[in-house]
């Protein structure tokens, strides 16, 4: 990936809280417009990395950039360009929702108006005037993200910003996320320990485990190695007989059952010529067909593997 599409990037990242090493080398590469899920684990080093992307935790010269600048040498300019959503939001239960963000920008000397705009961008309009504390953990997750939206930020770092939320929340956040990026052109680099809150949002995916990145690339790519671990079922007689009848093509196949064998699917023409075999050697078919490995699967594979190492 060229640096230029690049508007977070991490180059040989470590860090170390006392003696405890919690991110090893990990090179994060967050595309222009792109929603990147950084996916692992509790305790894997996300919320480190994104603190550390922030500026809330230091980090060695060079090893973190933000729009193409050093973070160490530019930190005002390019934090500027940032909005995020850290923990729960920090919000004034006694004042609306309007008088929340009245509050950060006058603070903030942003211009008038940008309140409702961004209000209205998180669909809150109608809830406005309610007090905070009135809220739903959805309504208080979206009014956060109209706090971080106010100055206008080209990338929003969010972490585990639908942890809690019931599943109306969930749809809610996701929905507003993919809003922001595709119809306000923001990047987003979002944190959460699902596969199942990523998939449906995100278009490139970071998986960290123990402090190091096990997969990066994009959703697609993931996918592709899900298709990579498609078993072919075979539903027989005797599974055993058939094994030892075919050693050659069912050598490798598991008996996962009395009848039933598995093996890693390659092609429609490897199942016809299985299918032709069995027939062959007298062995009845009653079924044959494809099992792929859920993307939940495929996740808990990489963050096992990583595990084992
Ligand atoms: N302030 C701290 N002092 C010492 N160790 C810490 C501190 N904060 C986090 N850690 C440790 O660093 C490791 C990574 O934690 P981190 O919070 O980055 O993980 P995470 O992937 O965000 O997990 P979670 O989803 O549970 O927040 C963990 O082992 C954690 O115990």
């Amino acid at each position: 990936m060229p640096t230029a599409e690049l508007l977070a990037e991490t180059s040989h990242l470590s860090f170390r809280f006392g003696q405890r090493q919690v991110l090893h080398d990990v090179n994060l590469h967050v595309p222009q417009g792109s929603i990147y899920g950084f996916l692992g684990p509790n305790g894997a080093g996300k919320s480190t990395t994104l603190r550390i992307l922030l500026g809330l935790l230091p980090s060695p010269a060079g090893s973190v950039q933000l729009f193409g600048h050093d973070l160490g040498r530019h930190r005002l300019q390019v934090l500027d360009r940032v909005g995020a959503l850290i923990e729960m939001p920090s919000l004034y239960d006694h004042l609306s929702g309007l008088q929340n963000l009245e509050a950060t920008r006058r603070l903030r000397g942003l211009a008038k108006g940008r309140s409702e705009e961004v209000l209205e961008v998180v669909g809150l309009t109608a809830d406005g005037h309610r007090a905070a504390g009135e809220y739903s953990l959805g309504m208080r997750q979206r009014l956060g993200l109209a706090l971080a939206l106010l100055p206008d930020p080209e990338l929003l770092i969010l972490d585990e910003p639908t942890n809690g939320l019931d599943p109306t929340g969930i749809i809610e956040v996701r929905e507003l996320l993919r809003r922001l990026q595709q119809e306000h052109g923001k990047t987003i680099l979002l944190s959460s320990h699902l596969i199942s809150e990523i998939e449906r949002v995100a278009t490139h995916v970071g998986v960290i485990q123990q402090g190091r990145l096990v997969f990066q690339g994009s959703l697609a790519a993931l996918q592709h190695r899900q298709h990579g671990h498609t078993q072919l079922i075979i539903e027989t007689d005797d599974a055993a007989t058939c094994r030892n009848l075919l050693p050659q093509d069912l050598g490798a196949a598991t008996v996962v059952g009395p009848g039933t064998l598995a093996l890693p699917y390659h092609s429609q023409e490897q199942a016809a010529y299985l299918a032709q075999q069995l027939v062959a050697a007298g062995q009845p078919l009653y079924g044959l067909r494809c099992q792929q490995q859920s993307l939940e699967q495929t996740f808990l594979h990489l963050t096992e593997t990583a595990t084992a190492q």
